[in-house]
């Protein structure tokens, strides 16, 4: 299988994993991360990751207080749930995964259209180089700024399939909505002024959705579509397809998050870690490959505006908990440079 002396990652990258696949070219060894695949013989056990109801965190509703308990016991715990009840109907998420497939479904000429360079984010393709020996991800994927709007850059939205922006700048719209709600909802958890974390967000918090796809891997014991980290965002919300492959790492074990198809995941980043002063967890998280089935994600990152200093709440510290992170500003930027090492920095935010 893999073979003595396999390309550079940076000609490996200038590929789509899409593309080796319908050629049969099985994984070279940058892709190969696992050595064995014994360990994932035994069935990670049946996760219970929290699902919440967003209809029932505003005030107006007479369980709001339990669902803001159970809300901030999800992210104390896991650092992420499944989100229900957030007022996007299932016809819309499927509109979605719909324009995601076809673009991705495409010949591979009209998705070049919006490639990347190798060493860019946006657009089409796949990460930049890592750093010596780190593995490559089994996917591909478009990457796209997507608020302020003025951040758009029209070169990498696909012209096809001819819904795709349309239903992109609705999802949008709906994310905006979302991470306003959620946002609130999080600083009621903690007994917090509503407004707190989006004053800490900004006015130009950015969003940027990335598609994810993963393409069918012969060797799913050897490979991963998403190899281990921790989001650099605020916090990322998560529409998966109906196949399984998202894994939260918790308790020493590796759970798959169950596909809801009405439901979006909402997974803690490190900033929302350090802002709730480590209150909320900001959890590992991997995705593995699947030999039958090809499957596809869109991922919207919720990130601070551009410049801004970011700290702990004032309101959950105090005597009994000290203050275990500091102020740090364009955190995305330094979780980069550790990501690509194949390592956390949260650790450059403790205090
Ligand atoms: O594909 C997924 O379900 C997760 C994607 C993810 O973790 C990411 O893009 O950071
Ligand atoms: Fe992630």
């Amino acid at each position: 299988m893999a073979e003595v002396s396999a390309p550079p990652a940076e000609v490996l990258l200038s590929k789509r994993v899409q593309e080796m696949v319908l050629n049969g070219e099985e994984p070279q060894r940058p892709y190969i991360c696992r050595d064995d695949g014994t360990k994932e013989a035994i069935p990670s056990p049946p996760s219970l990751i929290p699902i919440i109801d967003i209809s029932l965190l505003s005030s107006s509703e007479p369980c709001s207080a339990q669902e803001l308990q159970r809300l901030r016991s999800a992210l104390s715990s896991w650092g992420c749930f499944q989100a229900i009840g957030h007022g996007i109907p299932k016809s819309f998420l499927d509109k979605i995964r719909q324009v995601a497939r076809e673009f991705f479904e495409q010949p591979m000429e009209e998705k070049k259209r919006h490639a990347k360079g190798v060493e860019e984010f946006e657009g089409y393709g796949a990460d930049p180089v890592p750093a010596e020996g780190q593995s490559l991800d089994w996917s591909d994927r478009l990457f796209l700024d997507v608020y302020p709007e003025d951040r758009r850059k029209p070169k990498f939205w696909p012209v096809n399939p001819k819904s795709f922006r349309g239903v992109l700048e609705e999802y949008t719209a709906k994310m905006q909505i979302l991470t306003e709600l959620v946002s609130k909802a999080m600083a009621k958890s903690l007994n917090l002024e509503e407004n707190c974390f989006l004053n800490q967000f900004g006015k130009q918090a950015a969003l940027q959705a990335r598609f994810n796809y993963y393409s069918k891997c012969q060797r799913p014991d050897l490979v991963l579509g998403l190899k281990a980290h921790a989001d650099g965002s605020g916090y990322t919300i998560i529409l998966q397809d109906d196949v399984e492959g998202l894994q939260v790492f918790k308790d020493e074990l590796w759970l798959t998050v169950p596909a809801i198809s009405d439901a979006l995941l909402v997974l803690m980043g490190d900033q929302m870690e350090i802002m709730t002063n480590g209150m909320f967890r900001s959890p590992v998280h991997r995705v593995l490959t699947n030999s039958e089935k090809e499957r596809i994600s869109v991922a919207v990152f919720y990130t601070t505006e551009p410049n801004k200093e970011i700290g702990p709440e004032e309101g959950l510290i105090n005597e009994e908990r000290q203050k275990i992170f500091k102020k740090v500003k364009d955190y995305a930027d330094v979780h980069w440079e550790y990501y690509q090492q194949g390592k956390r920095a949260i650790h450059v935010a403790k205090a």
